[in-house]
């Protein structure tokens, strides 16, 4: 039997204090069975007003409504531009971004941490030229609506603390039940999660879909995906939507079906990213899901990825390695690494 459904996981246990250890481990029991069973889940309790979460798609559809003209002075432009691109950051319009070497049908905003230009050694002196290398410029905000910025600034700081709370219940997920005898290794494994991801190099994406307007088809063309079959590429998505149905598909891990994660007011869908299938070693697999938007209206979603370090050295914890019974998957290399090679795949240029 297929299971119809996501679980609906409750993290408020993970933001509050004085909250039991025997509350958490049930929380983080459910959230062990959702990542091996779906990778993919509802959160409620995270403490984000519905007037908050409404007020951002609100202000997402507004900027989309704008005239192109408007949009594109945000405009991504590549690294080391003359437009001062670096290649991530800003607005894409639609068609430009790719997924599996095809156009998705949607425009988008992306934002992302802003670069520690004190940190990084490594990083081409653009000082003088303007030019900034990739993932390296300032993000491009939108000056309408006026109260877009410092909405969304407020908002991505109360997802930061609910994503680093997730982390956190995965890193206790993994402990339960103690599955392995080297418990010591294991207490250490349970941090690791959020050591790592202390300087989160989140992404903000703001998307709108049109309604796709060719009719479903085994040889469709490229405007057959509002956003095409991918996986996530760090550690949690943090999903909001409009209340549009049927648009987000998630695969099963039969391979074959594909569940709609409709929305639910006030939860965000959740879905663990690359890292974290990589950290466990497959024991939770970063899920395949897409997007197929054909039912009413322009729709909007906002996710936002709470990420590893962009510098966090990321390989397959030993325990989940003895756990899994499988050679590790990965050698590992940075969170920073694995990003770049998507963020080169992921526009029409
Ligand atoms: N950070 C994330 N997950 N951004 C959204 C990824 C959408 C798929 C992407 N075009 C791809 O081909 O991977
Ligand atoms: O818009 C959605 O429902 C999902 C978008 C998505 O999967 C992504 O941006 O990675
Ligand atoms: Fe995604």
């Amino acid at each position: 039997m297929v299971a119809n459904t996501l679980p609906i996981i409750d993290i408020s246990f993970f933001l509050d204090p004085s909250a039991t250890a025997d509350a958490r481990n049930k929380t983080a029991t459910a959230i062990n069975s959702a990542c091996e069973e779906f990778g993919f889940f509802y959160l409620t309790g995270h403490g984000i007003p519905t007037t908050t979460l409404d007020e951002i798609i609100s202000l997402a559809r507004q900027f989309f409504a704008l005239q192109l003209p408007d949009k594109n002075k945000i405009k991504r432009y590549e690294a080391g531009s003359q437009e001062g691109g670096d290649g991530a950051r800003g607005y894409q319009g639609m068609g430009e971004n790719v997924t599996g070497g095809r156009r998705d049908m949607h425009e988008a905003v992306d934002l992302y941490r802003e670069w520690d230009h004190s940190k990084n050694e490594q990083e081409e002196d653009n000082s003088m030229t303007g030019r900034y290398a990739t993932l390296q410029g300032p993000n491009l905000w939108p000056d309408q609506p006026s109260n877009l910025k410092p909405t969304y600034l407020a908002y991505i700081e109360q997802l930061k603390a609910v994503g680093k709370a997730l982390v956190r219940a995965m890193g206790v997920a993994l402990d339960l039940p103690p599955p392995t005898p080297k418990a010591e290794k294991a207490m250490e494994d349970s941090e690791v999660f959020v050591r790592n991801t202390d300087h989160s190099f989140w992404v903000m994406r703001l998307i709108g879909y049109p309604k796709l307007d060719t009719p479903f088809a085994k040889d469709a063309n490229e405007t057959e995906f509002s956003c095409g079959e991918h996986t996530d590429y760090g550690c949690v998505t943090l999903l909001l939507t409009d209340p549009t149905p049927g648009a987000l598909q998630v695969l099963l891990k039969d391979g074959t079906t594909w569940l709609n994660a409709n929305p639910v007011p006030g939860a965000f869908v959740v879905n663990i990213g690359d890292m974290i299938e990589r950290w466990t070693n497959g024991l939770w697999l970063s899920t395949r899901h897409r997007v197929i938007h054909r039912g009413d209206g322009y729709r909007v979603s906002v996710p936002f990825f709470y990420e590893p370090n962009f510098d966090a050295v990321v390989k397959p914890l030993a325990s989940c390695v003895e756990r899994s019974g499988k050679p590790p998957i990965h050698h590992g290399n940075t969170y920073g690494e694995h990003l770049m090679g998507k963020v080169f795949s992921n526009f029409y240029s």
